[in-house]
Order: C-alpha cells, then structure tokens, then sequence
C-alpha cells in the first residue's frame, strides 16, 4: 500500500515490521519529537502519524496538514493532539488505552517504597562515601495509607499492588468507580490531608492543569511524599519546589513536567533538580520493552486497519464504525457534518452513477458523521468528486 505513515518519537520496532507485514511500505521514522515547521514539513505529504506523549498536535499544526488522515498516538494520553479540531476536519485519532498500565503502577509502587526508605537521599551520600546508617525518617509501607488521585486504569492496578505490599488506599476521583481491594472513597482535600504516599494518575488538559496548587501541597503532612506519573501540568512545580526546599514535604518523584525536552540530545531543565530526596525519571513510566512492544503493535493495528479500511473502532475522538475488511470493490469512507439529508444526497449520487450499494455504516458523534459504503463496482473520479464537494462533507476517500 503506498499511503505514508511517519513514526516520530522512537516507536517501538514492532510497529514498523506490523505495518510491513500488513502491506504497508512506505514508512518513514524520526527517533525524536519535533516542532513548528519542523514537524509540518516531516508531515506534509503524510496520510498518517505516529506519535508518543512529546509531539504537539495543535490546531495550527492539524490545519496545515490537510493530507492527513489518521494519527496514532503509541501511548495513553493524547492530551497532545487537539481532539475536537482533529475531529471537525475528519481525522481520527487512536491509542492504546491498557498497554502500559502495569508498567507505570509497578514504578509507583517501586517509588513509594523507595522515598519512605529514603533511599534517594541515602544512595546519593553512599556515592559522595558517606556511610549513612540511620533509620530515622525512614519507614516500612506496611500499615501507611496511599491516597491516588484518579481512580481510572492506572490508578485501581496502583491499589491493589499497595495492597499486596501492606498499605491501606484511599481514592479521590470525580466519577464513581467500583472501588477494588479495601480501596475506599475519600474527598480530595482529606486524602491529601491524610495520605502517607499521594500519587495522581489524571489525564493532562485544561481541567487537571495545577490540579496539585500551593494551596493542596499545603494540606499534606509534612512527612509525606508525592509521586506524579502523570502529566507534568498537573501539579505546581514551583510549589512543590518550595515545599521540598522548605522541609513542608517529605520528598517526591517526578516522572513528567510542565516542559520535557524533545529528544535525548535537549538539557532537562527542572527546578527540582539537585534535591536529594526527589527522584526524578525522564518520563518512562510506560517505557517497559513489555509495554513498548504491545503499543508498536496495538497502535499501528488501528491505524493500518483504518487506513486500509476505514474502521474507527476505538477512536478517541471520533465516530465509530467496526467495519469487516473490505471484500468488496471500492469502499468509501465519507466524513461530514451531522446534519439532516447528508446521507440521501449521499445516496442519490450512487443511484445517478447506477452503483448498487453492498452495505453501508453510518455513526455519528457530536457534530461529525461517519459512513463507510461498499459498492461492488469501480467508483469512477467524478463520483468521487462530487460526494467530496457535497455540502456537509469534510472529507472522502476510497479505500
Ligand atoms: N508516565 C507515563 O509514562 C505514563 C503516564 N500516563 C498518564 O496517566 C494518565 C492516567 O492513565 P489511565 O489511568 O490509564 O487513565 P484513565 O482514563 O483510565 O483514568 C484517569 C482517571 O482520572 C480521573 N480524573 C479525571 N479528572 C480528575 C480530577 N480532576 N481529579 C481526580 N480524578 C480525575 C478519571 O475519572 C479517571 O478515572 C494518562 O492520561 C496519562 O496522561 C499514562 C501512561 C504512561
Ligand atoms: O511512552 C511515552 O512516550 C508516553 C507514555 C505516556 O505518558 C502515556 O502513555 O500517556
């Protein structure tokens, strides 16, 4: 197949020998995020983008890629491409909701052990050559109460592993959820005014950004630690600097921030840098070869199937139609606004052209609708052209 798919952000090899496998040749690979012209040059004559959690698809950049199909976004979050602007210019956007879960609550866990130890502090004197015995300050995990902040999919594996090691858990999300375990409920401010060990698993974006102000650092116990594998937005980094510098906090580990550098080469710049009792990982919370693997074939999966047949099923931002493959002649994959009639226009050109339609998938979403129609005969150029120039249509293709 001779659609272009570019892969930033070094995605795992598994995606690239799927893709092969699938028929899919034309594939370019760029071990680094990039921005601004950069990035709309890299993707210019692009049908379809792979990104990891770095590469901003805003709503200038998406405007300036009209040839774009599809984005696959090898990771969870996708608070990095504007969804709806993607989703009125009839671009669906995929990712991979559980690949790496167990790999970042297994971090966590790892993390929340260390700080209680003080090990971070401990590790950093043994390499000057100081012999540093105490157990003060030091404490077992055994009976200390997690609060998580985001109950979702990371949050509840989080639970249950803080179970297994001794800990009791509390939860604040705003949703109900089926608490696992002992988990139990607890309103935001009292979990932080309670929790031994507070870690958030919220999704980045307006609504989470600062979600951990001054205000909240404040409420929690001076002894306490803080881990966020989450987004950096989501909590105040100057506040939790000046709590850590001010001994208000007992220490933290940081897996993201506000600004991540874009590739290996970039300085990491943090206020938090140098403190002996954060540490601080370069976002590789889901960077397990278990994970990366599973993503580079999850992902690059909904993206050949819906480049090479339309299906949306799983689309983070769009209508969703769960297509068969195509077994038929020509399939056409039609994107327009949700508005009445568009589907008996539709219609009536096949009629005009004297196709027979097969089958035919209609879903919509919000203000986009989606149909894919099958017919068992060659769609001829002027055809095309006039179901792409129908009033309510954003885009067609035939698959
Ligand atoms: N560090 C890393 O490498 C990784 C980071 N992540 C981040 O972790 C986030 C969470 O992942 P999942 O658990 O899979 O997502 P999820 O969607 O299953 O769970 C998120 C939970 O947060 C809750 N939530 C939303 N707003 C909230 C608020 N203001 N306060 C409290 N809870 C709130 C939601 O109701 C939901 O239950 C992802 O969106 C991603 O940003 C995910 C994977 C790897
Ligand atoms: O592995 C990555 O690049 C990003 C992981 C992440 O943050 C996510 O899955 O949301």
């Amino acid at each position: 197949m001779n659609d272009k798919i570019v892969l930033l952000e070094k995605i795992h090899p598994s995606a690239v020998e799927n893709l092969q496998a699938q028929g899919f040749t034309n594939i370019v690979q760029v071990p680094r995020a990039l921005a601004g012209a950069e990035l709309i040059d890299a993707l210019s004559d692009a049908d379809a983008v792979g990104i990891r959690s770095n590469t901003q698809l805003t709503a200038d950049v998406l405007h300036a890629l009209p040839r774009l199909r599809t984005i696959g976004c090898f990771c969870i979050g996708t608070n990095q491409v504007d969804l709806n602007t993607a989703a009125t210019l009839g671009i669906p956007v995929f990712n991979a909701p559980y690949s790496n879960t167990r790999s970042v609550a297994e971090l966590v866990i790892a993390q929340a052990i260390l700080l209680l130890r003080r090990i971070p502090e401990k590790n950093a004197r043994s390499h000057r050559g100081v012999w540093d015995k105490s157990a003060t300050g030091a404490f077992e995990t055994r009976g200390k109460l997690l609060g998580i902040i985001g109950y979702g999919n990371i949050g509840a594996q989080v639970g249950i592993l803080a179970e297994s090691v001794g800990m009791r858990v509390c939860y604040y999300d705003p949703e109900s959820k089926l608490p696992l375990g002992n988990a139990r409920p607890m309103p935001l401010d009292e979990l932080l005014r309670q929790a031994d060990v507070v870690t958030l698993h919220v999704p980045g974006g307006a609504s989470t950004t600062n979600l951990l102000s001054a205000e909240r650092i404040a409420l929690m116990r001076p002894s306490a630690v803080l881990i966020n594998a989450s987004r950096g937005g989501v909590v105040d980094i100057d506040a939790l600097n000046a709590a850590l510098r001010g001994n208000r906090l007992g220490g933290a580990a940081l897996d993201v921030y506000p600004v991540e550098p874009r590739s290996e080469k970039e300085e990491f710049v943090s206020p938090l840098r140098g403190l002996e009792n954060v540490i601080l990982t370069p976002h590789i919370g889901g960077s397990t070869e278990e994970a990366q693997e599973n993503i580079g074939r999850e992902v690059s999966d909904k993206l050949a199937r819906y480049l090479s047949a339309g299906t949306t099923r799983s689309a983070v931002n769009f209508p969703e139609v769960a297509h068969q493959q195509k077994e038929v002649v020509s399939r056409i994959l039609h994107v327009h606004r949700n508005e009445p009639g568009v589907i008996a226009r539709m219609n009536a050109l096949f009629a005009e052209s004297g196709l027979n339609i097969v089958a035919q998938h209609l879903q919509t979403r919000g203000p986009i609708g989606y149909a894919v129609t099958d017919v068992d005969a060659p769609i001829e150029q002027s055809l095309m052209k006039k179901l792409c120039g129908e009033s309510a249509a954003i885009r067609c293709h035939l698959v």
